[in-house]
């Protein structure tokens, strides 16, 4: 029997990818050794199983699903392995089951997705009020020459008149936004635009976004993201990913100018990295987290210096943003995968949904404009919830 006959387990982007339902196996790892030590349990794991795999493709086989914290502390991190996993890649479509002993076949009892409504919303840990006045002192601190940039976040909780069924917010989000990665691993929901990487034998890709424009102003979001602050938070970013996945390489494109990435609720800056990866250093079923944990935080959810703007995250925010902002996918046997950034998302118990939004501060940022930027980016989160 499945302990949940949901599918509680997904990584979709334009009709493609893993939906998995079910337990078979799972970790959950903390503090700065969290990656490490998830890429020892999955090597280990995957040298122990049985798998008979005929197609031999990215995602088919053993897969683990994974949800990391944002910080080293607190925070938990968790990898699952689901006891049947469904994919669909490049016009083919697999299953994969996984047994224990002479477990029966599993059948997953396919209900219908339950709907709700939000009953009421109110203030997160970091209230807007209090959110503002923390971007206004990262400004501060910036204009002090301490950092260059800092990402800040804040949460909204929304109520629900039953406890939600993560398919409810899942259909909406990969109906509204098929370029992007709707995902759901242990409670965490959203579909985030951002691809922190993606590991297909040699080849790795990132999609890196900074730089944010809304609709509001008459102006093109061409035109409101071609500003000094927008172009300057988006190098950050692309820098910080770059320079941390560059020793990992043997080349590495990374395009001179962004592009521009519109989606429903906003458009942002894009740029689209790729490169091959150096084989003696990205071996074996683990190598997707250990690349992870050399990318992560980039300057899109972290800041510039890194180590500086964590710290001065964790002071101004002043609230566990858990599993926002951390990496989130999917690994396979043979170290391939998807890790995106998690943004756009929630954190779900019951009938209470933790809404998480950030921005990329730098020294000219107007911290009323971020209110508004943050608000425009818990949007796909409200109108998936909102849509019954
Ligand atoms: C931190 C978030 O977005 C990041 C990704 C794209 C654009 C961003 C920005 O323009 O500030 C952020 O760096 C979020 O959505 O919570």
């Amino acid at each position: 029997m499945l302990p949940n006959p949901e599918p509680v387990f997904s990584w979709v982007h334009g009709g493609e990818g893993l939906v998995g339902w079910g337990e078979a196996a799972r970790i959950e790892v903390k503090g700065a050794d969290r990656f490490a030590a998830a890429e020892r349990w999955w090597s280990e794991l995957v040298a122990t199983a049985e798998v008979e795999d005929t197609i031999g493709r990215p995602g088919t086989g053993l897969v683990a699903f994974a949800s990391m914290s944002f910080a080293d502390e607190p925070g938990s991190s968790v990898l699952i392995v689901p006891r049947v996993v469904v994919g669909r890649r490049d016009g083919a479509t697999w299953r994969t089951e996984l047994h224990e002993g002479d477990d029966a076949p599993i059948t997953p009892i396919v209900q219908p997705v339950r709907r709700v409504r939000v009953t009421r919303y109110s203030e997160g840990r970091l209230s807007v009020t209090d959110y503002r006045k923390a971007v206004a002192r990262a400004v501060e601190r910036m204009r002090a020459g301490e950092l260059a940039k800092v990402v800040l976040a804040h949460d909204l909780v929304a109520e629900t008149d039953s406890p939600l069924d993560q398919r409810f917010l899942l259909q909406n989000l990969a109906a509204r936004y098929p370029s992007c990665w709707a995902f759901a691993v242990d409670g965490l929901v959203g579909a985030t635009p951002e691809l922190l990487l993606r590991k297909t034998g040699e080849t790795v890709e990132s999609r890196v976004l900074a730089g944010t424009a809304w609709p509001g102003s008459g102006e093109s979001a061409e035109s409101r993201l071609d500003s000094a602050k927008n172009r300057s938070e988006h190098e950050f970013a692309v820098r910080s990913l770059a320079e941390t996945l560059r020793p990992y390489c043997t080349e590495l494109d990374v395009p001179q100018t962004p592009s521009v990435l519109r989606l429903p609720n906003v458009a942002h800056l894009a740029s689209e990295v790729s490169g091959r990866l150096d084989p003696a250093k990205t071996t074996g079923p683990g190598a997707l987290l250990r690349l992870g944990h050399a990318v992560h935080p980039t300057a899109a959810v972290g800041g510039t210096p890194r180590t500086e703007a964590v710290a001065l995250i964790a002071e101004l925010e002043a609230m566990d943003r858990g599993r926002y902002a951390g990496p989130v996918g999917w690994i396979d046997a043979r170290g391939d995968g998807e890790l995106g950034i998690a943004l756009r998302c929630a954190e779900l118990r019951g009938s209470l949904v933790r809404l998480f939004a950030g921005c990329g501060i730098v020294s000219d940022s107007d911290p009323d404009a971020e209110v508004r930027e943050a608000a425009a980016k818990m949007l796909p989160i409200r109108d998936a919830l909102e849509s019954a």
